[in-house]
């Protein structure tokens, strides 16, 4: 008999295709998928990313575990559809990159949150999206946050636990707003600056004449600029009071520094510029201590 879960990834993307690839070229779980773009599930299929094709959420196959791969604000939709077969699943969780938010919306569809409700977060990632990006080690040596609540049940966060191992990932938990502080400062807002640096450059050059200059820097910088618009959107209108704390913070640093060099302050400038070398030393070495650990 085959012992294998059954899973169900509704959104084959970036993150929905890679985890679906990732579980099932590993043989570590018998994979449906379900895409509302006609033809994405099919194409996946092909592609060996899933098993089989779901083609209506309002006919769902019985599963063990449902995976929510969508942009966050389209998950108050998928959640309304699935509705009939919450009940018989064991576990059911999301990927996306806020979670207090969704939190709400699982608990304004329902009125309630199910005890197999498991939010989750895998901090991997890149600027492509879609399922032409699937990578099934995506999640290899990257952490996975649960942000399990008081009525989510002991087996439901075990068993998806166990899935995103099986992909490679290190599960780690912390309370919800606590995500949503830590991501607002080391991703939600790196990829506010990126976007708006580049907005800025190309709006100001002619062609984007300038860009042709750039060196390593300003690739490294501006990467994350080529991100998804959409879901990036949904995060920055979903994680708002932790996104706006932490940006007027570092609005109020760089109005220091604006001042510093206004004033020809070197002191003030090699200070900062010291602090923040001696913690970028220190990020990389936690870096290369986990890339070590493989
Ligand atoms: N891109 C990244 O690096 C990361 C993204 N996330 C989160 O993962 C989620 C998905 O992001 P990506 O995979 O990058 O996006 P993506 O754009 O690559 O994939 C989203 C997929 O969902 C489908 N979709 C949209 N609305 C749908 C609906 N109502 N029903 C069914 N399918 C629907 C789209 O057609 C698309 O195939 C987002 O919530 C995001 O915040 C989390 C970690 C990293
Ligand atoms: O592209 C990158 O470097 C990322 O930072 C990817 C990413 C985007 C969103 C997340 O919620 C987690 C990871």
């Amino acid at each position: 008999m085959n012992d294998q879960p059954k899973v169900l990834v509704i959104g084959l993307g970036l993150i929905g295709a890679s985890f679906a690839k990732a579980l099932k070229t590993r043989g570590e779980a018998y994979v449906y998928g379900y895409n509302r773009r006609e033809g994405v599930a099919a194409q996946a299929k092909e592609l060996g990313v899933i098993d089989e094709v779901v083609d209506n959420l309002s006919e769902l196959p019985d599963v063990d575990c449902i995976v929510i791969g969508v942009p966050v604000l389209a998950i108050a939709a998928v959640i309304e559809a699935i509705k009939p077969a919450l009940d018989k699943v064991k576990a059911i969780t999301d990927v996306g990159s806020v979670k207090g938010e969704v939190v709400n919306i699982v608990r304004q569809q329902l009125g309630y949150v199910p005890a197999s409700f498991v939010p989750g977060h895998p901090i991997a990632g890149a600027e492509k999206s879609g399922l032409m990006a699937a990578n099934d080690q995506l999640f290899e040596n990257h952490m996975l946050i649960v942000t399990p609540l008081e009525e989510t049940s002991a087996e439901a966060t075990t068993l998806v636990s166990r899935l995103w191992s099986a992909c490679g990932a290190e599960v780690v938990s912390m309370p919800v707003a606590r995500h949503d502080e830590v991501l607002a400062a080391t991703s939600h807002l790196p990829h506010l600056l990126a976007f708006s640096l580049v907005d800025t450059l190309s709006r100001e050059s002619e062609n984007r004449e300038i860009f042709k200059y750039a060196a390593g820097g300003f690739r490294d910088f501006s990467r994350i600029a080529a991100s998804d618009p959409t879901m990036w959107h949904d995060i920055f209108l979903t994680n708002q009071d932790a996104l706006l704390a932490v940006l007027r913070r570092f609005q109020a640093d760089l109005s220091q520094l604006e001042g510093a060099i206004e004033r020809g302050d070197g002191d003030y400038l090699k200070v900062v510029f010291e602090r923040a070398k001696a913690s970028r030393d220190h990020f990389s070495d936690i870096l290369e201590a986990r890339k070590n650990k493989k």
